[in-house]
């Protein structure tokens, strides 16, 4: 075995023992290898996913009648208990929990710490208010060391709007004295066209995320393949189920693979500004109803005076509706001048 094979296969070895479990564990538990294997091509790389999803997409799947389907869920079942837990060890896994720096020392806090893990945070706000530079700049702090405020894993990257741009992630990389070679190796990039190939590539990114350690995907943007795809009050409803599986399957791999998910989102002008909670003359972020029920953090940017960005917790399980300011540096995002 020569010796980057013997890395990877060290690598997976850590992978299985840390991370979540492979699918082909089922056949110990007497599943066989061609269901296996149907199971992994529908994007269901691990015993987790198999546990979380309901028997009846199971039983979508070419071959997998009921019986199959209910003998597989009870094995997934078996390995991965989905019942009641004690609020104690609730508690001791949420203290354990990896937050990924975001560069500024004021996002951080208002975030609690930094990006959350195993769970969605969206960056809603007009252009240029800094969302894809956030992105950027997490798609390198995500690989640091735990201790230095990382997640010590590689990034998965969707682009939809064709505006990746890997010298930004090299200028974050020589600020953080990281080698920019080794930082662009550990980004996984796709550009989605529309979609159903934006759905699709989760389908890859389960893959990927079951071969090697993966702490990060960034969707940028979420909705904005929806809003070209589907036009019109006529297609509101097929757009709005299209994104909430797609939301799902997002979630899904937030749970599975404990990674954090980022996903901006676009602003639009607000017919009824009376109603709900954003303000008159407020644009509120696309996506309705299912997108904010999927979010688990939702993050309002706007400008400020000139690099200077204002954030503001929109929604969120557990931290107060707060702001504060950060900037977009050539290094990245980081604090604004006066503060840093
Ligand atoms: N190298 C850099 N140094 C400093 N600031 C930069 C650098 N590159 C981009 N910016 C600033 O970042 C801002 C753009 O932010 P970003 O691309 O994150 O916008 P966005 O919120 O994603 O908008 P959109 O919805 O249009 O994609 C601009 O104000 C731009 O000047």
């Amino acid at each position: 075995m020569s010796q980057s094979q013997a890395s990877q296969h060290e690598e997976e070895e850590e992978v299985q023992a840390s991370g979540p479990l492979l699918v082909q564990k089922l056949q110990e538990a007497g599943i066989n290898a061609q269901d296996i294997k149907k199971l992994a091509e529908n994007g269901l790389h691990t015993v987790e996913a198999v546990a979380y999803t309901p028997k009846k997409t199971l039983m979508q799947i070419k071959g997998i009648s009921e019986q199959k389907a209910d003998k597989i869920l009870i094995e997934a079942h078996r390995i991965i208990p989905l019942g009641f837990q004690s609020a104690t060890e609730v508690h001791a896994r949420r203290s354990e929990l990896v937050h990924i720096t975001t560069g500024s020392k004021n996002l951080d806090a208002l975030l609690g710490g930094g990006i959350e893990t195993g769970a969605i945070t969206e960056l809603f706000g007009e252009f240029r208010t800094g969302k894809s530079q956030i992105c950027h700049t997490i798609a390198v702090t995500c690989q640091l060391p735990v201790d230095m405020g990382g997640g010590e894993g590689k990034c998965l990257y969707i682009d939809t709007e064709g505006t990746f741009r890997p010298v930004r992630l090299l200028s974050v990389a020589e600020r953080l004295g990281l080698s920019g070679e080794e930082v662009l190796d550990n980004v996984a990039y796709a550009r989605a066209y529309n979609a159903d190939h934006q759905m699709s590539l989760l389908t890859h990114a389960s893959a990927l995320m079951s071969e090697s350690r993966f702490c990060l995907l960034i969707v940028d943007s979420c909705t904005a393949l929806y809003r070209t795809d589907f036009s019109g009050r006529g297609e509101l409803s097929a757009r709005q189920a299209h994104l909430g599986k797609f939301l799902r399957t997002l979630q899904r791999l937030a749970d599975e693979f404990g990674i954090a998910v980022v996903m901006t989102n676009q602003v639009m002008s607000n017919p009824d500004a009376s109603a709900g909670p954003y303000a008159a003359n407020e644009k509120k972020p696309v996506g309705g109803n299912i997108l904010a029920h999927a979010s688990t953090t939702r993050v309002q940017l706007k400008k400020g005076r000139g690099a200077n960005r204002q954030a503001k917790i929109y929604d969120s399980p557990c931290l107060p509706e707060s702001e504060s300011t950060f900037a977009i540096l050539q290094s990245g995002i980081g604090d604004p001048e006066e503060d840093s």
